[in-house]
């Protein structure tokens, strides 16, 4: 029997409110999870990452199995023992990564053949050897099928051929997964834009059989207006008793139209990397704390979160780091905005259960609507 259980507490609309609790701790939903690319969540210690919020942190096959190198992590312990991360962790199989940063890469049935974009060194990745790197040797708690991350746009004709390699891929990665009872392995639903390859990818993806459904082939620059739409489309073909995980999202405004249509998890590396470009996030958008009218303004990014980077610095003394290009700059914008984010999905959260979450919604799109403006 699985240790790994969903437990969902609120509805609300479509949204919804649990956890997902693990051996390793519980992931209160909706959760947004920081990526942690290289081991690292970049700029940040474990323990700021914790107390901003995080549940839960995104590791990446792709990088690891390039540098350090899987085998290499697992001599020395896992991915939680190296990284110092006592909390869960959800690695995506690389599919995507060697799509968006390898070299050469060459795609067959058997999986994706491919040269390392850091020193050209060669590589294949297999269903099965996705699964091996994941959940055996970098320790993952929850494991993500290998599939391929359709390219937009495209061809109805392309997005089906794309989507039924997944399918293959994914009934092969949880015949390699077997029955475990400390680790999960999640499907991919993909189909791209296409209502019915949605509705016939989520079906499918589910006969094969998943402790956890993502949704793939999304923030591929299709724009909010379609992502919502495919959401409407593929949410409702979701078991509504699993969680529901759309990859790579987003911008504030994503999670909360996201979260609104039944998604209970997030990853985005926007956080950690526009606060390495001097941007911190807020309800009313981006802030690029390099603009000189933060010169001398000597209030905080935002008094109601509570994170020193985000309630004791200036804005003045962060405009200076942006300015001055230092490390402390990145250090500080990447904290304030996981802890942003963090705070956001708790505000959700209780939105959902307190039964006010359109209000929550509605508030919050006009705050986005007039920082935008
Ligand atoms: N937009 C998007 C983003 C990611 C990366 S999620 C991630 N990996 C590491 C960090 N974050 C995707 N990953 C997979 N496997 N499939 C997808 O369709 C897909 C789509």
């Amino acid at each position: 029997m699985s240790q790994i259980r969903f437990e969902l507490h609120a509805n609300d609309g479509a949204a919804r409110t649990g956890v997902l609790k693990t051996p390793r701790g519980d992931i209160r939903t909706p959760a947004f999870m920081p990526v942690g690319t290289a081991a690292t969540v970049k700029a940040l210690y474990p323990e700021q990452v914790r107390s901003a919020g995080a549940d839960i942190i995104l590791g990446n096959t792709y990088h690891l199995m390039l540098r350090p190198g899987a085998d290499r992590i697992h001599r020395l312990g896992g991915l939680h023992e190296f990284m110092r991360w006592d909390g869960p962790i959800l690695t995506d199989s690389g599919g995507f990564q060697v799509w968006s940063l390898a070299g050469l890469r060459k795609l067959t049935e058997e999986g994706v053949d491919f040269q390392s974009h850091i020193d050209g060194s060669k590589y294949h990745l297999s269903p099965e050897r996705a699964i091996e790197i994941q959940a055996d040797l970098l320790g993952a708690d929850i494991s993500m099928q290998l599939d391929e991350c359709t390219n937009f746009p495209c061809t109805e004709e392309d997005a089906r051929s794309s989507m039924e390699l997944s399918l293959r891929w994914g009934a092969r990665c949880k015949a390699a997964f077997g029955a475990r009872e400390t680790q999960a392995l999640f499907g991919i639903v993909q189909g791209s834009v296409f209502d019915d390859l949605r509705k016939e990818s989520a079906a499918r993806t589910i006969e094969t059989g998943f402790d956890g459904y993502a949704i793939g082939g999304l923030a591929v620059g299709e724009g909010l207006e379609t992502m919502c739409h495919v959401l409407d489309i593929t949410v409702p073909a979701l078991p509504a008793n699993k969680p529901h995980y759309l990859m790579g999202v987003g911008k504030p405004i994503d999670l909360v139209e996201a979260v609104s249509r039944g998604i209970d998890m997030f990853d985005c590396v926007m956080p950690t990397r526009s606060g390495r470009h001097g941007q911190a996030w807020s309800d009313y958008g981006p802030v690029n704390l390099k603009r000189a009218e933060f010169a001398e303004d000597n209030s905080p990014l935002d008094p109601d979160i509570d994170c020193p980077a985000s309630r004791d610095y200036s804005k003045a003394y962060l405009h200076h780091l942006v300015r001055a290009g230092e490390y402390l700059a990145a250090m500080l914008l990447s904290w304030h905005n996981v802890a942003y984010y963090e705070h956001l999905m708790a505000r959700m959260r209780a939105a959902i259960r307190e039964g006010r979450f359109d209000a929550f919604a509605s508030e919050f799109r006009a705050r986005w609507a007039q920082g935008m403006s």
